[in-house]
This record gives C-alpha cells, sequence and structure tokens, in this order.
C-alpha cells in the first residue's frame, strides 16, 4: 500500500520517459496504474510486426504508426484522466536540451541502445535531474538510479564494449561460424549494397585485383551493361575463390592452420544452372520490394535447414540478383538490418560458402539470422518486473529518499532464494570524465594526426561527444552549430585537415 506521502509525490510528479518498446509499454502501463499523472514519452520508432508479441499495448492495425502516440491512445483508453505527452521523435533531437530535461523531476530510460542512453545520461547531468535507467537481455536485467553528485552516473564505469573481433580474424583467418556471419554482414554486403565510399577492408584486395586485367575500377562494381547473372558469378568468384588463393599465397599464414579451400561458382553449381531452370523470374512482378526473397523465389520453405554449399551458392547468386532487380534504388544506401529477408538470406548464404571455404559447419538462416542481428530473444516477463522496480525506485526519487536508492538485478537463476538482487549505488567515480571534472590525458602523434582524427575518432566516437568546442588556450579551432559565421564554418573545416603541428601556435 502507498503511503498519502508517496502518493503526492506521484500525483505532483512530472516524468519523461524515453523510450515505448518492449520496457517502455510495460513501464507507462505501470506509471498510469500507480497514480502518475503527467507523463512525456519519446520514441522515434513506429510499430513493427515483430514488436506485438511482448510490447502489448500495440496491435496489427497499429503496424506502422508512432510507438509514442499509439501507446499514449492506449492507455488513455484505461486512465482517461492523466495527461499523457508523446513525442515522435529522436531523443537526441536538439530540441530536447538541458532547458527541456529541467522541467521533469524524474527522468526513465527504457532504450535498447548505449548511444541514446549516454546522451540521456549526459543531459540529466546537465540539467541536474535524476535518472533511473533499465535495460534488459532474456531473463537478465538491471534498474539504476543516478543522482548527480549522489551516485554514479550511467559512464561511470566503463560499459563492455560490444562484442568485437580482431580484424584479420574476420578478413583472413576466421575460425568461428561468427565470423564468417561479420565478414559477410560488415563486409560484403557493405561492399556490395552499402555505401561505397566508406573505407573498407575488402578494398584491400579488389584493387589488386582489378589491377591485372581492368582499369583500377573497383571490382565489386556492376560494369555497365554487365549481365547480372555474369556480375554474381564474378563476385562470388573474386571472394569465394581469387581472394582465397590470395591469401593461400601468404604461406606463413597458415603454418599453424589449415588451409582454406578456395570456392569457384563453376565448382559450387552446375554451369549456368540458375538461367537453365528459369527459377529466377518468379519474383519480378512483385509490387512490395521488402517481400522479396531468394528463398521464396527458390522454392526453398524452411529457415531451419542447413542447406548445402549448392543451395548456398543458388541462395547467394539469386539473393544479389533480388537486390539488383527488385531494390536497385537502395544500393549505395543499404545497411544491414536483421528484419530484412532478403539481406538475412544473403549474409547467411555467404557466411555458409565463406564457412565451407575454411572448414567451419554451415548454418541454418534462422541460426545465422539470430548471430548476425545480435538477437537474444525478448522475454516480456522481465521487462515486465523491470518496469515495476523502475516505479519503485522512480517514487523514492521523488520523495528524497536518497538513502533507500537501490540498483536491482533480475538473475537468471536463484542465488540465496532470490531472483532480484538489490544493491546500494555506487558513488560517482571521481575520475568519471561525464560527471566529474577530471583532465584525461592522450598521447598523439602531432606531425600525423590530423585535427580531423581527433574530432572524429576521439572526441565524437570515443567520448561520444556531438558538438563539441576544441580549444587551444583562448584559440578556438573548432566548433558546430547552426548559426555559425560562414567565413567560420570555412576556417574550421580548413583546421580539421591541419595536423597538430601546423598550427601556428605548437
Ligand atoms: N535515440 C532514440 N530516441 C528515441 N527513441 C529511441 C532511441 N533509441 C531507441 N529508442 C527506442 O527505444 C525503444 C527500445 O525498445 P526495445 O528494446 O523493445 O526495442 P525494439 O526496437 O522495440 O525491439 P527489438 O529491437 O527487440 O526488435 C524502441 O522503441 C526505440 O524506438
Ligand atoms: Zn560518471
Amino acid at each position: 500500500m502507498a503511503s498519502q506521502q508517496q502518493l503526492s509525490a506521484v500525483k505532483g510528479a512530472k516524468v519523461l520517459m524515453v523510450g515505448a518498446g518492449g520496457i517502455g509499454c510495460e513501464l507507462l502501463k505501470t506509471l498510469a496504474l500507480s497514480g502518475f499523472q503527467d507523463i512525456h514519452i519519446i520514441d522515434m520508432d513506429t510499430i513493427e510486426v515483430s514488436n506485438l508479441n511482448r510490447q502489448f499495448l500495440f496491435r496489427r492495425s497499429h503496424v506502422g504508426l508512432s510507438k509514442a502516440k499509439v501507446a499514449r491512445d492506449a492507455v488513455l483508453r484505461f486512465r482517461p484522466n492523466i495527461n499523457i505527452t508523446p513525442y515522435h521523435a529522436n531523443v537526441k533531437d536538439p530540441d530536447f536540451n538541458v532547458d527541456f530535461f529541467k522541467k521533469f523531476n524524474v527522468v526513465l530510460n527504457g532504450l535498447d541502445n548505449l548511444d541514446a542512453r549516454r546522451h540521456v545520461n549526459r543531459l540529466c547531468l546537465a540539467a541536474d535531474v535524476p535518472l533511473v535507467e533499465s535495460g534488459t537481455t532474456g531473463f537478465l536485467g538491471q534498474v539504476t538510479v543516478h543522482l548527480k553528485g549522489k551516485t554514479e552516473c550511467y559512464e561511470c564505469q566503463p560499459k563492455p564494449a560490444p562484442k568485437t573481433y580482431p580484424v584479420c580474424t574476420i578478413t583472413s583467418t576466421p575460425s568461428k561460424f561468427v565470423h564468417c556471419i561479420v565478414w559477410a554482414k560488415d563486409l560484403l554486403f557493405a561492399k556490395l549494397f552499402g555505401d561505397t565510399t566508406q573505407d573498407n577492408d575488402l578494398n584491400v584486395r579488389s584493387s589488386d585485383a582489378a589491377g591485372s586485367s581492368e582499369n583500377s575500377k573497383d571490382v565489386f562494381e556492376r560494369r555497365k551493361d554487365e549481365d547480372i547473372e555474369d556480375y554474381g558469378r564474378r563476385i562470388f568468384d573474386h571472394v569465394f575463390g581469387y581472394n582465397i588463393e590470395m591469401a593461400l599465397s601468404n604461406e606463413d599464414t597458415w603454418k599453424n592452420r589449415n588451409r582454406p579451400r578456395p570456392i569457384y561458382s563453376k565448382d559450387a553449381l552446375p554451369e549456368k544452372s540458375i538461367k537453365q531452370n528459369g527459377s529466377v523470374e518468379k519474383n519480378g512482378s512483385t509490387d512490395d520490394p521488402s517481400s522479396v526473397s531468394a528463398m521464396a523465389s527458390l522454392g526453398m520453405r524452411s529457415p531451419q535447414d542447413v542447406w548445402s554449399l549448392m543451395e548456398n551458392s543458388k541462395v547467394f547468386l539469386e539473393a544479389l540478383k533480388l537486390f539488383f532487380t527488385t531494390r536497385e534504388k537502395e544500393i549505395g544506401s543499404l545497411s544491414f538490418d536483421k528484419d530484412d529477408q532478403l539481406a538475412v538470406e544473403f549474409v547467411t548464404a555467404a557466411a555458409n560458402i565463406r564457412a565451407s571455404s575454411f572448414g567451419i559447419p554451415l548454418h541454418s538462416l534462422f541460426e545465422a539470422k539470430g548471430i548476425a542481428g545480435n538477437i537474444v530473444h525478448a522475454v516480456a516477463t522481465t521487462n515486465a518486473v523491470i518496469a515495476g522496480l523502475i516505479v519503485i525506485e522512480a517514487i523514492k526519487v521523488l520523495q528524497n529518499d536518497t538513502k533507500n536508492y537501490r540498483m536491482t538485478y533480475c538473475l537468471e537463476y536463484p542465488t540465496k532464494n532470490m531472483l532480484l538482487m538489490p544493491v546500494e549505488p555506487f558513488e560517482p567515480n571521481k575520475s568519471c570524465y561525464v560527471c566529474s571534472e577530471t583532465p584525461l590525458s592522450l598521447e598523439i602523434n602531432t606531425y600525423q594526426s590530423k585535427l580531423r582524427d581527433f574530432v572524429e575518432k576521439i572526441v565524437k566516437a570515443k567520448l561520444g561527444m556531438h558538438s563539441p568546442i576544441i580549444m587551444h588556450g583562448s584559440a578556438l579551432l573548432y566548433e558546430v552549430g547552426d548559426d555559425l559565421e560562414e567565413d567560420m564554418v570555412a576556417n574550421y573545416a580548413a583546421n580539421l585537415e591541419k595536423v597538430y603541428a601546423s598550427f601556428s601556435f605548437i
């Protein structure tokens, strides 16, 4: 039972929820049922079919609509007298600035990515508004409370970086299926269908191969009037045949490893089989490009089947062809999306052909999709438990009950008969570069590093700062903003290209 004091704290509170997905839906319901009356929700997404199994405020008829708005309408149906303000927008939009955050008594996160969480953490610190942060992965979950100066901020402890692999493991010496998936998704898929101006480790090999017979044009580019079948086979032979031969020529690499086997399309597939059996035309007339599927046009049904090398090769060529024939407009701007069937088919097939080359066991499309999308299946119950814990902490925050703040971990197996483990929050980390004023030191080669490297790789990528101002003493070297004078913009652009040593003050 809530005390009078708690009820009045809840009633008078203005809260901001960021994210109206798995946790967010549960949270909005629990807030409304706990007596909260002024709730603002930011979510940038629209509802997808795959959300419906757990984001229970949404129905099939809502697919394509704003999550924030539909969530609001759904809750108003059973709590018509409360105020819910939805924003269908990215929390990183400049409209949600420090002044915006200052309006709230507490901010509650139901996000699914580090970048947005870091952003909200920083705004809460700047606005001095308490933050209740949360996350779930399958059966695991946690809720933490962040109050400037009192408890650690979201960034006080370095977060384990998402698993990455050494580049050479991916480009030359894969030993696990996941290495082949990363290669297929981040290198090959990106190279063929993504932004080709981006540097990509496949470049290295593409230029030396092109050198011999062609002018130095990118091997991966489809030539003018090149038949799509020929193009597909050329790419196949290049990445699974030629590139492997090149790798084999470096004997040292293979001293203590199994040598991979080059695979050429003529070995994996009967010559021109696809053309002869004519199966490829079936997909041609579809109106909805997103429903195009290589499996469908090849008559393959089960995503659970592990395909043979020949089947993978067929799917590879068919998927590549379908991208060019039905989704040509997207080529050059695609990025891998686990919900894009054709992309998953292509990546599965490419990863399997590469796995076959390296003697790694092949996997089904279903398994490959899980690995490629980094999917841990969401558990609705965990989200509901976490949402309840967020509200409990929010109420403590509103009552200024600092002593009783807890970080709570939801465990997969009971420990000391408990599934929920409460821990007292930690003090702020004195050397946190986000919430304390500790200087950081960085050593760079001032003759090689450009200001651009520092801004892009360190300040933006590593420290996650979006609009930095870079000064040296009182000299302003770089800043970002909409209201800068033209000559300043030109000046900063020029500075970015300079190496440190060439700045006159050094
Ligand atoms: N920068 C952001 N601004 C606003 N909303 C965001 C931002 N980043 C993530 N979100 C929202 O946070 C929510 C997270 O919800 P959830 O973890 O359930 O993910 P999902 O995208 O709904 O589902 P899944 O990724 O599991 O398919 C999403 O609705 C997403 O739109
Ligand atoms: Zn901190």
